[in-house]
């Protein structure tokens, strides 16, 4: 009793109207609205348990996602649910499955790629589930080389069809989500040949699976490619093996929204950018942003409300010991992770506003802000994905020995999330991709190209290479011009250096090659900037309820002082602060720390997840722990008998033997 006790003395304290933070937290009141309708509907179904899923082998939890799914679906229909209620009911349901891809890749590829003829004939099919689709892009041999991949559809002029064939073993589609058992179609990507000309990578759309019997189609090998870290978690997903032998499909099927092959074989490239071959990445890269911030509020709901309740030492005279929320080291650990989640919920809310922005953009043929999109969506899938699963095993960490539980839902989480570092793009291939946006802009600055977008602040650069921060007490960074200065010089002169540096080298790819190490750092630096840059937007903007602006203020300033403080070497090195201001840093950040402390609990309650979403007897909405830690473990397969399995063959024999020796002795 005493721990529920705990949390409600919590709540007491918070100095902020926690409904209005539910607001801020999800967008709108109506999201809030629906969020609450979705969980709870999840929540109070049976079929949506997942409190035994750790221990189910790898059948029985494919067996679970598919009924989940198949359930999921029934309640969609019956219910009349919108796109908006669907997804996020499918998000509360929280197990990776085929129809992640189906409705994250395989149909906005199809969208994204088809004319609209083809989208007319297969979106109803895949709206309706009457076909399944994947994402078949990655292979065997080749994932971020996608220019590298082997897999052919070669034109057949006879027969108006393309003979889509793996040629050698690497050329094996290799991972794609839903392809290894639920699929019946996917999205192929492969070279196109025609007129015995290799025009690169395409998008065709392939039958793999009987829509009668589910067996593969002539000439199709499909399987699972095995286990995946950790228990549960990512096992519930069928990623999968594809091998063509020749496979026979219609003209109509290679996706021809960016380029077409006519009748007589000649290949049409429309008048596009040929990146628009990659648009799905780009959107789902987008999407990745705004789940890094779900993932990683769990993560931090889990060990701020458990760091409430666990104590450790400091009892004098037989009174209370101290909650472990009350170390400063347990604070200067967490609540940076606990900034960073609003921080990376406000940018993934700015990066689906300018996904958004770029696709009506590309609608009307206007192509300007394609680099743009590419350089955000990388770079924040990159940098939040990072954070996001070194936060997870740090809020592990943060809950003790009870954090490596299974019950605690951290082990599970982590093991989820961890792949978000590679898939949809390594995260290193991809900040490599930012930094050569970077060097491009450096290069073009002394021509008078003015940089726009997240790049404008390059344009500053006669003053950003030589501006001093005038920073001279703690309380001078809470002033959010002298923190965007600071993160904006450090983010041009680290670019200015490298590009320096590269410009010294035989030629521009070596001194790229070889200064990579130092322009992952550069690119790192500019997201960093965007992130602070679009948190100190989002507190400048109107914001309802007593208190939030206030608090939202502070985790803003939590956020970029953490930063900077992690980050100091650079800030130092690129001359932009001086070691004394770094120090003042510091100091403000500690008093941030306290400023957050009473409002720790009800800021991790405005994610207003459910007992059931957070999957985590340590993160309970009552705090009411250590009996729902005893209770769970009881439920192990492992207690179901009191004498274990295997006694009489193992233990018993070992225990005899080792008593007969010693009563030989
Ligand atoms: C449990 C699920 C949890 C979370 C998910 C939540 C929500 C998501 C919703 C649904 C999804 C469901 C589940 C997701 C889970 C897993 C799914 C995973 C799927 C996959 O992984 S699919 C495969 C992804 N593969 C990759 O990402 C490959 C990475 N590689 C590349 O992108 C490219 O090959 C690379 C590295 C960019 C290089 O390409 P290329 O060699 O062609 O280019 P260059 O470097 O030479 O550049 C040329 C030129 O093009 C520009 N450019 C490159 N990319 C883009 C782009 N995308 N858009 C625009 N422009 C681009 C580049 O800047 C150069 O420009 P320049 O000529 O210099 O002007
Ligand atoms: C859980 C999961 C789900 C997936 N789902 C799908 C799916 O649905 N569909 C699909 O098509 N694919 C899918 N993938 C594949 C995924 O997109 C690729 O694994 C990913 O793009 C990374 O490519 P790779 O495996 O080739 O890594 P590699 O490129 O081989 O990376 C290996 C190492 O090399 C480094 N490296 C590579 N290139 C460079 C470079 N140029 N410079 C410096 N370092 C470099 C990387 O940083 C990394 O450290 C999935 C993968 C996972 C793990």
């Amino acid at each position: 009793m005493a721990e529920v006790d705990h949390l409600a003395a919590e709540r007491a304290t918070a100095r902020f109207d926690v409904e209005e933070m539910k607001v801020a937290w999800a967008g709108s009141r109506h999201a809030v609205h629906v969020a609450d309708r979705m969980a709870r509907l999840v929540a109070s179904d049976p079929v949506f348990r997942k409190d035994n899923r750790t221990m189910l082998s790898r059948k029985e939890l494919f067996k679970d996602t598919l009924r989940k799914a198949a359930h999921a679906w029934k309640r969609i229909v019956e219910l009349r649910l919108t796109e908006e209620e669907a997804d996020l009911l499918r998000q509360y349901v929280d197990q990776p499955g085929y129809v992640d891809l189906h409705w994250g890749m395989f149909v906005p590829a199809i969208k994204g790629q088809g004319t609209e003829e083809q989208q007319h004939k297969w979106l109803p099919l895949a709206y309706k589930f009457q076909i399944i689709g994947c994402y078949a892009q990655t292979e065997l041999g080749h994932g971020s080389n996608v220019q590298g991949l082997e897999t052919t559809a070669t034109f057949d002029p006879k027969t108006d069809e393309f003979v889509i064939h793996s040629p050698t073993l690497t050329s094996s589609k290799w991972w794609p989500g839903g392809l290894g058992k639920a699929s019946t179609h996917a999205v192929v990507y492969a070279r196109l040949i025609t007129e015995g000309k290799d025009y690169g990578i395409h998008g065709f759309i392939v039958q793999l699976r009987s829509l009668e019997d589910h067996s593969p189609l002539p000439g199709v090998t499909l399987g699972d490619i095995g286990g995946k870290f950790g228990s549960g978690a990512y096992n519930s997903m069928d990623n999968g093996v594809l091998r063509f032998d020749h496979v026979r499909i219609p003209r109509d099927q290679m996706l021809m929204r960016l380029s077409q092959v006519t009748r007589e074989g000649k290949y049409v490239h429309s008048n596009v950018p040929k990146q628009l071959l990659y648009g799905t990445m780009v959107y789902v890269r987008q999407s990745i942003v705004a789940d890094a911030s779900k993932a990683l509020s769990r993560a931090v709901c889990i060990a701020v409300r458990y760091s409430a309740v666990r104590k450790q030492f400091g009892s004098q005279d037989g009174g209370p010991e101290t909650q472990v929320l009350n170390y400063k080291t347990q604070q200067s650990r967490l609540f940076p992770l606990l900034a960073s989640a609003y921080a990376f919920r406000f940018v993934g809310d700015w990066l689906n506003w300018l996904y958004t922005d770029v696709t009506q953009k590309l609608e009307a043929k206007d192509f300007s802000t394609l680099q743009e999109a590419h350089a955000c969506t990388a770079g924040l899938k990159a940098v939040t994905t990072s954070v996001t699963a070194d936060a997870i095993e740090e809020c592990r960490k943060l809950c003790g020995g009870h954090g490596y539980l299974n019950s605690s839902g951290l082990p599970e989480l982590f093991a989820v999330y961890v792949p978000a570092c590679t898939y949809e793009g390594d995260n290193v291939v991809l900040l490599l991709q930012v930094a050569r946006i970077l060097m491009k802009t450096v290069s073009q600055l002394a021509s008078g190209k003015q940089p726009v977008g997240t790049m404008a602040y390059m344009g500053k650069v006669q003053y950003l290479m030589q501006c001093k921060s005038a920073v001279s007490s703690a309380e001078d960074w809470l002033n959010p011009d002298a923190i965007q200065e600071a993160f904006e010089a450090r983010a041009l002169r680290m670019a200015v250096n490298c590009a320096q540096n590269i410009s010294q080298a035989a030629s521009q790819e070596e001194g790229f090659y070889e200064r990579s190490p130092d322009l992952l750092e550069a690119a790192v630096a500019h997201i960093q900037l965007i992130i602070v840059t679009k948190f100190i937007e989002k507190v400048h903007q109107e914001i309802p309820g007593h208190g939030v602006k206030e608090q939202l203020q502070a985790l803003c300033n939590v956020y970029a002082l953490y930063i900077l403080h992690k980050h100091l070497g650079d800030f130092l090195a690129t001359g932009c602060i001086t070691p004394r201001q770094g120090a003042l840093a510091n100091e403000q950040l500690g008093k941030l720390y306290a400023q957050v402390r009473p409002n720790a609990v009800a800021l991790v309650d405005a994610f207003n997840y459910t007992d059931h979403y957070l999957g985590s007897v340590l993160g309970r909405y009552d705090g009411d722990v250590y009996p729902a830690l005893y209770e769970e473990a009881w439920k192990d397969p492992l207690n179901e008998t009191v004498v274990p399995e295997g006694y009489h063959e193992y233990l018993r024999p070992l225990i005899k033997q080792q008593q007969l020796k010693l009563s030989r002795l």
